[in-house]
């Protein structure tokens, strides 16, 4: 069946449509990962997003029920250049397209996807449309201004507590949509995790007496969880806090920092980003469109990862107390692995070991 691709801009692609057939309307963003798809289509944090990949060949190993970083996808839509209707993989249980069925997600393929994001790395990301009907350009543009993402947290985060048992560190973590692989991250270090909703208060947080609370990415814009920002400053000083994109943009407001729209965000498995704690250059998982400002925050804070693409900041951490974030993935899924030394440090950091505990520039 045919299907269109609109953009904000007034430019459209034609294409066939997989999936569910139907309509979906979000905010187009890039993923440049080569493999990965089915962590993508079920990362939180793309809520209200239509996701294009890069890679041409997309579906190929299929879907497994394992390699899942939440329950049901979470993209409002996906663009393929060409889907693979064929998959093969010893853990491939069903195929793409019927996975998308199952879960109305709508998607397009047949979309020259280099052009489009091109098109996206030029003009910066926007809004649109993949339908399979022919919609009048008035209510195009209607259905346009009347998009809004500003409640995609509420949408994703867990509505009640939850404890996963543990014998190790009691890690508080706030789930403001968060990533299966967060949670195995913690649970293969033998912590004890209690889980909140994003919205439950410091006292509700505090009353468990964590060892130290995890601030947990999540979609959206920053800016538009101000209550949010408010309970953070109140646990702030009280146990160590680690954040990981939209908790370290959360985080970086509250210490009084200020965050910003890049054009077209960071999403992919290989973006460089230097720990300036050790000098090292590692090969990051990032997903987020929005940035902490250079020079916006206070003078106890010290940018501690740096962007080596862009120069944008990756990472920072107090001087004095034991509080440090990262913008891209330690978790990974997809992507590389090898940043999960930030969970051990977060770890030593509840053990007190103060080496972890801010650089001194
Ligand atoms: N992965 C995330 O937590 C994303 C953070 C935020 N929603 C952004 O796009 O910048």
């Amino acid at each position: 069946m045919k299907a269109t691709l609109i953009l904000e801009n007034g430019m459209t692609f034609q294409g066939k449509a997989f999936g569910h057939l139907d309509e979906a309307l979000g905010e187009v963003v890039f993923n440049t990962g080569m493999t990965g798809y089915q962590e993508i289509l079920t990362d939180p944090s793309y809520t209200g997003q239509i996701v294009t990949m890069t890679y041409p060949l997309i579906g190929n190993y299929g879907i497994n029920l394992e390699d899942i970083e939440s329950a049901t996808p979470k993209v409002k839509g996906f663009i393929v250049r060409e889907r693979a209707v064929k998959p093969n993989h010893w853990r491939c249980e069903m195929d793409i397209d019927g996975y998308l069925k199952q879960h109305h997600i709508m998607a397009i393929e047949g979309i020259d996807t280099r052009a489009l994001t091109k098109i996206i790395r030029t003009q910066g990301t926007m809004k649109g449309i993949i339908t399979i009907a022919e919609i009048r350009e008035e209510v195009i543009r209607k259905r346009f201004d009347d998009f809004q993402n500003n409640d995609a947290v509420k949408k994703v985060t867990t509505k009640e507590v939850y404890e996963i048992g543990g014998v190790g560190k009691h890690i508080a973590v706030i789930d403001y949509g968060i990533k299966g692989n967060i949670i195995r991250s913690l649970k293969n270090r033998n912590c004890r995790i209690t889980v909140f909703p994003a919205y439950s208060t410091a006292m509700e947080i505090l009353k468990i007496n964590p060892d130290g609370i995890l601030l947990s990415n999540g979609p959206g814009d920053p800016k538009d969880l101000p209550e949010i920002t408010e309970t953070i400053k109140e646990l702030l000083n009280k146990k160590p806090v680690f954040g990981i994109c939209l908790g370290h943009q959360l985080l970086s407001l509250a210490l009084g920092g200020d965050t910003e729209k890049l054009k077209f965000g960071h999403r992919g498995c290989n973006h460089p980003v230097k720990d300036l704690n050790n000098n090292r250059v590692y090969i990051t998982s990032q997903n987020h469109g929005y940035v902490v400002k250079h020079n916006s925050l206070p003078t106890d804070i010290v940018v501690s990862h740096i962007n080596l693409n862009d120069n944008s900041i990756e990472g920072i951490q107090h001087k004095e107390l034991p509080i440090f974030s990262v913008q891209f993935h330690p978790e990974a899924s997809p992507g590389p692995k090898e940043n999960d030394y930030l969970f051990d440090r977060f770890i030593k950091m509840m053990e007190g070991d103060k080496q972890c505990q801010g650089i001194t520039a």
